[in-house]
């Protein structure tokens, strides 16, 4: 439960990766209080400068003000903390921002997929956490640079329940021009249908190594449809079909001759990174209701030899 402490109007953002980077210069370019949580060995990096490479929403800060997780209990309250870390660093993150919820802050993920909310739920409480997701095409290059590429970027939040922060607050808080801010009356249908999308084009190019528009060239578009096809039903049967539009939508964007989508999962496995496969797919697949596999777990069985090569070599 939170204490009485006035938290102001400071936002924490926990992992200065590609989205984190991205919001967090955005916010703060925009005037807000953006504080970044860094491990130690990216800090240095971080506070040397954060330049967002973007047609739509350029952004530049001189000197992002960082905090590692030894910190934390000392910072004055924050309102608001953006978890932006793989899902394979969660339990860490959630561990980490603990003593900064226990002070006010509302926690708002932007992770892909959902197990998100029972990690943070167990950590926070649920009154602590609300739903979200976001859509924009971003990644971090080697010098440091924050590259993002495609359409304007789009952060979806909502609650799930009752939240111990007013909604109108947080999008207040959010709202800027680097990024649109909209809030769900219904944000785990938008959740879900987010998990569809990115299960689909991750699948779908993960399991054949390349970009939407190589798959595409290469004759596989019929396999993208099928990724998005599967993780639809099991969608449905979770109580949660997939509006007509929303499909049409994605199967545009996953079969889309010429596209230069790369997600973030085939970033990663092209980068030699560890992947969010288990989190994306694996948990995806665990909630289909009969066990008839697809193209999904064929993904999903190419990326558990990609790691577990990667983890002994
Ligand atoms: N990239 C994209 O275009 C999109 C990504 N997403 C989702 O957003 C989430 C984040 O992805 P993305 O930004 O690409 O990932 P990145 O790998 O670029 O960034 C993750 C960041 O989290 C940091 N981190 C990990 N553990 C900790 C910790 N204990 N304390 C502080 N920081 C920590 C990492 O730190 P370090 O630098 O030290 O490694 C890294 O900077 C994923 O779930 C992804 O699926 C959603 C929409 C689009
Ligand atoms: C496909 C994309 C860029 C859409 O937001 C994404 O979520 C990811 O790469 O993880």
């Amino acid at each position: 439960m939170p204490d009485s402490e006035e938290n102001g109007d400071r936002i924490l953002v926990a992992g200065a990766g590609a989205i984190g980077s991205f919001f967090g210069a955005q916010l703060a370019a925009a005037g807000r209080d953006v504080t970044f949580l860094v491990r130690p060995a990216r800090r240095a990096a971080v506070a040397r400068g954060l330049t967002v490479d973007s047609a739509q929403a350029p952004a530049q800060l001189a000197h992002p003000r960082t905090v590692t997780a030894a910190e934390l209990a000392s910072e004055r309250p924050f309102a608001l903390v953006l978890v932006a870390c793989k899902a394979f660093d969660l339990d860490a993150v959630a561990r980490e921002i603990e003593p900064v919820v226990r002070r006010g802050a509302l926690v708002l993920p932007l992770l892909n997929g959902l197990r998100q909310l029972d990690v943070l739920d167990a950590h926070c409480g649920a009154d602590a956490v609300a739903g979200g997701t976001c859509f924009l095409s971003v990644r971090r290059d080697d010098d440091g640079t924050i590259v993002h590429r495609g359409g304007a970027a789009r952060l979806t939040f909502g609650a799930r329940g009752p939240l111990r922060v007013p909604a109108d607050a947080v999008e207040a808080l959010l709202t800027c021009p680097g990024f649109t801010v909209h809030r769900s009356a219904d944000i785990a249908a938008e959740m879900w249908a987010k998990w569809v999308f990115i299960a689909a084009a991750a699948g779908a190019t993960g399991l054949v190594g390349g970009s939407v528009g190589e798959l595409v060239a290469a004759g596989g578009s019929w396999l993208a449809e099928e990724c998005l096809a599967e993780a639809a039903a099991i969608a449905a049967a979770q109580g949660f079909p997939q509006r007509e539009e929303a499909l049409a939508s994605a199967r545009r964007t996953v079969t889309e001759p010429g596209s230069e989508l790369v997600p973030s999962l085939l970033q990663d496995l092209r980068a030699g990174r560890r992947t969010e496969a288990e989190h994306l797919l694996g948990d995806l697949v665990a909630r289909r209701p009969d066990p008839s596999p697809g193209l999904l777990d064929a993904a999903l069985v190419r990326l558990r030899v990609y790691e577990t090569a990667r983890s002994t070599s």
